[in-house]
């Protein structure tokens, strides 16, 4: 599936990010973990931010990839867990299709699965997300984005 089938940004800075994983912590903190699954790359920001939280200090990966910066191509599942995630909890950064969710679901079938953000296709696959994006919608993320110059808006419209 390409690119073309987002039409608006979501943009996510870092104070943001920090804000949303803390207010999803407040739901979390009354659960006792064993310890974090992250799902890598995206989930493990939030995982390390999850765990100084919560107190966690296991933390393990499933190393999976399915896009290619916008586009999404087949699932390739590097490295799996070796239990079924009873009693761990499992962190995603964001929850798109549902394809990613939904193959380590398989995995750690008996997992607490969060994600930071939540797309309505994806959604019924987590047990818990914070906020709720548009399907159409791209989640640009703090790690993906530098600070850069913006030219002042006179100076833009003179063109
Ligand atoms: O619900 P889906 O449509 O499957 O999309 C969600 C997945 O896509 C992104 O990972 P990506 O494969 O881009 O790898 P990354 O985490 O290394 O950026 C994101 O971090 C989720 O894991
Ligand atoms: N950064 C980012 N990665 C994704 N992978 C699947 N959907 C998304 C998205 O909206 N943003
Ligand atoms: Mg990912």
């Amino acid at each position: 599936m390409s690119s073309e089938r987002y039409h608006q940004h979501f943009t996510i800075s870092w104070d943001q990010l920090h804000r949303d994983v803390r207010q999803l912590c407040h739901q979390l903190i009354e659960r006792d973990f064993k310890g974090i699954v992250a799902i890598t790359r995206g989930g493990l920001i939030p995982a390390a931010l999850i765990a100084r939280e919560l107190n966690i200090r296991l933390i393990d990966t499933v190393c999976i990839k399915s896009y290619d910066h916008m586009d999404q191509g087949g699932l390739d599942i590097m490295k799996g867990v070796d239990h079924d995630g009873d009693g761990w909890l499992l962190v995603d950064d964001l929850v798109d299709t549902g394809k990613t969710a939904r193959a380590v679901r398989e995995m750690l079938p008996k997992a607490h699965f969060v994600t930071m953000y939540a797309k309505p296709e994806g959604r019924p696959l987590v047990d818990q997300y914070l906020t709720e994006v548009a399907q159409q919608c791209w989640i640009q993320f703090p790690w993906d984005m530098g600070i850069a110059y913006v030219e002042p808006l006179a100076d833009q419209l003179k063109k």
